[in-house]
């Protein structure tokens, strides 16, 4: 069946504003979405298998997350924000925003996070090494997939209305087609 709105994947390093852009988007959107912090919601309704201590992070149960996610997606209007997406099957999404950064601006984000050392130099690491891209290339086709750049708030401001403009149009289309 066809979706009445769609989902957006938002993706990124850590730091990079994945959360600072959904909510910015659901404020803005002409059509409501439900953002959903994807670490927040593994939290929050225990998908997770276990917490490593060293990485300070959750081993997540990926099974149970996407049975989650599922009908919710299925009725779109969804914001998926996570810093990682291929667990995401191709046909959940609409659009795939991957949110770029400088690596030193992200360190000093995640500094003042309070993230342990080692998770911000691996996250600085992956960063540099555009890992998040990659995989995002690796998963979904290049039509869905937008790279954009957040250092600032011109730059935040100019990516929420970039993707306002492209819900008007999906919007558009959908309506055009049904
Ligand atoms: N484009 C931007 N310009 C300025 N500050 C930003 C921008 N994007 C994010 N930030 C800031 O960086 C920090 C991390 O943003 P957040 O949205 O929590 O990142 P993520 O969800 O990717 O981990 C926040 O303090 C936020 O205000």
């Amino acid at each position: 069946m066809a979706r009445l709105a769609p989902v957006i994947i938002i993706t990124g390093t850590p730091g990079t504003g994945k959360s600072t852009h959904a909510q910015m988007l659901v404020d803005e959107s002409p059509i409501p979405l439900k953002h959903i912090n994807v670490g927040e919601w593994v939290k929050e309704k225990e998908l997770y298998e276990e917490f490593d201590r060293e990485w300070q992070s959750y081993t997540v149960d990926e099974d149970k997350l996407l049975d989650e996610l599922e009908p919710l997606v299925s009725d779109g209007g969804i914001i998926l924000d996570w810093h990682t997406c291929e667990v995401f099957p191709e046909r959940w999404a609409d659009l795939v925003i991957v949110l770029r950064c400088d690596h030193s601006k992200v360190w000093e984000r995640l500094e003042k996070r309070g993230y342990p050392l080692k998770k911000i130099q691996e996250n600085n690491e992956a960063e540099i090494m555009q890992v998040v891209l990659d995989e995002a290339r690796a998963s979904y086709p290049a039509e869905i997939i937008v790279e954009l750049g957040s250092e600032t708030t011109e730059d935040l401001e100019a990516n929420v209305a970039r993707m306002v403009e492209w819900i008007v149009s999906w919007k558009r289309n959908h309506e055009t087609v049904v």
